[in-house]
Parts: C-alpha cells; structure tokens; sequence
C-alpha cells in the first residue's frame, strides 16, 4: 500500500496511481505459503480420506469428538433449535426475498430460426450437484448461506451439500441448520475448510459426488478451491480480501459515512476501505470519525481518503479502482445519474439511504467477487448454478445449401472429413 500522510491521497496524483495498482486484491490472491500448507492438506486427505478430514477438523477446528464430517440429520435439528424466533424471523424473510431475486434472474432458454430448416437453441440446465462453501473460521455466515441456497434451489440444483467449518462448540452453526432444514434436502459436512473441499475434490469414500463448489472464503479456503479446480472440480469465482468504496460529496451525512465505511472492517482479511471525496468531504468525515474512538482506530489501519475536485474526478477515481462495493452516497436523483459512468464493481449501493447492511434482507446477491476480479467476474446468481448447453437442429431443406456453404470453410481448416459429412447429406 502507498504510504501517505494520514492515509489521505490527492486524486490524480503519482501516489494515487501507485494506490490504485497495489491496493485491494492486486497481486496473488494466495501466498505460496498458504498454498503449501493447503497442498500438504490434500496429500493427507489423499493418503487416509475422512479419517484424515477428521484429525484436520478436530486439531485445527475443534470439532466436537466423536462428530462425523456428514452431520447427522438429528444434530442439525438439535442445532437449528437453538435458533430464537426473532433469528428465525429475519434468516426466513431473508430467504424468501433470496428465492425472489434468484428466480427472476434465471435466464430464458433462447431458439432462432437461423434459415431454412436450421433451428439453433440455447437451452440452462442445472448443474446436477454442488457444494456451497460456508465461512466459518473467524465469523459466521448464515446470510451467506441464505444466498446461495436459494441460488442453488432456483436453479433446480438436485444435489446440494453444505460445507461448514464447525462453530465455536464445535458443531455446526445453528442459524446455517435452521436455513438448511427450511430449504429441505440438503447434506451437511461439517469440519476443516479446506479439508472438505480437498475431500470432495478427490472423490473420498462418504462424501458425496460433487460437481461443482461455491463460495468465499479467506486465504486457505480460495487456495483449496485453486487446488481443487487442478482436480477438475468447477469452482466459482476466488474472491480475495473485501474492499467497500463510498463515493461522496459535500452534502453526504458524515455519520453515515462513517457508519458505512466501517461496516465491512468487521470481517475479512485487511479489507480495504477508500472514501473517495470532493468539495471538503474529508473534513465533515474525519471530524465524525473522532467521535467513534475504535472506529478511529480502524481507519487508521485500513482507510484511505481520496481527495477528488469535483464529482466527475471522484467518478473516475472510484472507476480507476474498481472492486467489491461502492456506495454512491448521495440523493436518489443524483446516485442513479452517477450509475450510468460507475463501472467496475460488482454491487452498488444506490444512495446514502441504501446502507451495505440491508442487503442481508434485500434479495442482493451477497456473494461477490472483489478488487480487480470484479470487472470482470459476476456475482453469484442463480444462474451460476446452471451451464448453457447448445441444441443443434438441420431439416432437410437445410442440408444442400449447408453442404455448399460448410466444403470450403471446413477445407480451408485442412478437414476433408468435416466437409465430406454434410455433402453427403445433401441431394
Ligand atoms: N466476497 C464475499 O461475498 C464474502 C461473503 C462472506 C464472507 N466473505 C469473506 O470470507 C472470509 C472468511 O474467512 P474466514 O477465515 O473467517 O473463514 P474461512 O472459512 O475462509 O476459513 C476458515 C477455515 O479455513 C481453515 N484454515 C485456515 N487456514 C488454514 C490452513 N493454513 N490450513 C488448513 N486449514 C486452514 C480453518 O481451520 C477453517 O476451517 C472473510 O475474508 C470474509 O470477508 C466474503
Ligand atoms: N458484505 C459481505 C460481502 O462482502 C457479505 C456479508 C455477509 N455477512 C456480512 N456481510
């Protein structure tokens, strides 16, 4: 990260242009070491299975003894029970505004008539069985899980397992039992992170077949979802550390500002935190920020202030970045006009009033890739869960004037056979 004084940066300038290029995830997204140390996890889990997924689980996570990796069904029930009514509340309307958003995203199969006799279809088809990676090392996730379950049922995914890393009494997390038994029909594996993708990336006896693996994670769980994916199992986007924008002018609320900028330092790995100003926000910011003395001290840890001229310098800064999440902290009118020229992150908040917290009961995918993954990778819907299969179809009418059209291309490729194939099909 550029050194600059009080984490306060003019924008354009040579440190911000430095700030830019080594900020956020810029750079590999796992240290070898860890990828070492995850290697090492795949050997043993190669070498004895479960029971090494187990001795990981039980040194490294403290899961309870006599546990097993695949949670029996009473012990999710036993789980989910410890779940208050207000809990259940909240993780329900979540789901059900999850369900909503993931359904409408699902896209329509397509079919054109490319010519005569020639009927050419895109048609979605679930994957037939995933895992959904849920962190739980340092925190818990149920609203993760919220998303991507719901993601994984509208898609019609058959097959759906659950991966937790235990909780605290070493048991899996009972808001994570509480939304698996209301979407019915899922295996849970509780243990290491790493160790139960390694597992079901290697096809070890008592796991199920699993095609396809989603979710984020820290350093370790992205660095065994790189591994995996060398053993052919389909993984979704490797998210590096979080990182949250807001974009501001005069008129923003400071308290808000603070509000909002601190809320993503209560997870992850060095997030990364920018303001980015102009017309003297920064003043209006750090004059609030002294009135929340740990906040203070989170800011100067992982904030930064970018110091704009005007509203369309501040566009092009926060677009220089890209990233995770930006919040355009101004009035509606003025947010959904900036909305137009915002590119290159994967969620924006439209307005002071859309804080990043209510997404948890907004329906907003909450798994997101970030820093510079972010302009170019989705986020998790439902149609993640899906893969776009072809569907060819030539009737007759279509099989001379194909012939004509396929002998010289398929030629000029050197492939006389490709050629030969459809001639023969024509009268
Ligand atoms: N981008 C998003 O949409 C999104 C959403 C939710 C959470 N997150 C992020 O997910 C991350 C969660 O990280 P976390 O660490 O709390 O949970 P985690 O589940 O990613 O990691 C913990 C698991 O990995 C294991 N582990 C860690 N280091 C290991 C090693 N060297 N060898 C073997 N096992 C190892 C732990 O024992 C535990 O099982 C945070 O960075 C958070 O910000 C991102
Ligand atoms: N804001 C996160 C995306 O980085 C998602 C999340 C889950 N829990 C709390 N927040």
């Amino acid at each position: 990260m550029t050194p600059s004084r009080n984490g306060v940066i003019a924008y354009p300038s040579p440190q911000f242009d430095s700030y830019a290029r080594t900020s956020g995830s810029a750079g590999p997204l796992v240290d070898p070491g860890t990828i070492a140390e995850v290697r090492a996890v795949f050997r043993r889990v190669a070498e004895t299975g479960l029971e090494a997924v187990a001795d990981i689980s039980r040194q490294r996570d403290g899961l309870a003894p006599g546990t097993p990796i695949v949670v029996d069904p009473s012990v999710l029930k036993a789980q989910a029970a410890l779940v208050d009514d207000h809990l259940a509340d909240s993780l329900r309307e979540a789901y059900r505004a999850q369900l909503a958003v993931a359904e409408a995203a699902l896209a329509q199969d397509v079919t054109v008539d490319v010519r005569d006799g020639v009927v050419t279809r895109l048609v979605h088809r679930p994957v037939t069985s995933v895992a959904l990676y849920i962190p739980g090392g340092r925190e818990r996730y149920p609203s993760t899980l919220v998303g991507l379950l719901a993601a994984a049922r509208a898609a019609g995914v058959p097959e759906v397992t659950v991966l937790l890393p235990p909780d605290a009494a070493g048991l899996p997390d009972p808001a994570c039992a509480w939304i698996s038994a209301l979407a019915g029909g899922v295996t849970t594996l509780c243990g290491n992170g790493p160790a139960l993708i390694a597992a079901l990336a290697l096809g070890v006896d008592g796991v199920p077949p699993i095609r396809m693996v989603v979710g984020p994670g820290g350093p370790a769980v992205v660095a065994a979802q790189l591994i995996a994916a060398e053993h052919g199992l389909a993984t979704g986007p490797a998210f590096g550390p979080t990182d949250c924008a807001v974009l501001a002018g005069p008129d923003a609320d400071p308290r808000l500002l603070v509000a909002d900028l601190l809320t993503e330092s209560e997870h992850g790995h060095d997030p990364r935190l920018v303001l980015i100003g102009w017309g003297g926000v920064e003043h209006a910011f750090q004059e609030a920020l002294t009135k929340d003395p740990e906040g203070e001290q989170i800011w100067a840890r992982t904030g930064t202030i970018v110091v704009c001229t005007d509203e369309s310098d501040a566009v092009e800064a926060a677009n220089r970045l890209g990233g995770e999440q930006i919040q355009l902290a101004t009035g509606l009118d003025d947010a959904r006009r900036l909305l137009d020229r915002v590119e290159g992150y994967a969620s924006v908040l439209l307005g002071q009033d859309t804080s990043i917290s209510a997404a948890y009961l907004t329906g907003a995918p909450g798994c997101l890739p970030t820093g510079p993954a972010a302009r170019s990778v989705s986020v998790v819907t439902s149609q993640t869960f899906r893969r776009t299969m072809v569907v060819g179809q030539v009737g007759p009418s279509a099989q001379s004037p194909l012939a004509e059209l396929v002998t010289p291309l398929a030629a000029y490729e050197g492939f006389p056979r490709h050629g030969a194939s459809q001639q023969i099909r024509s009268k």
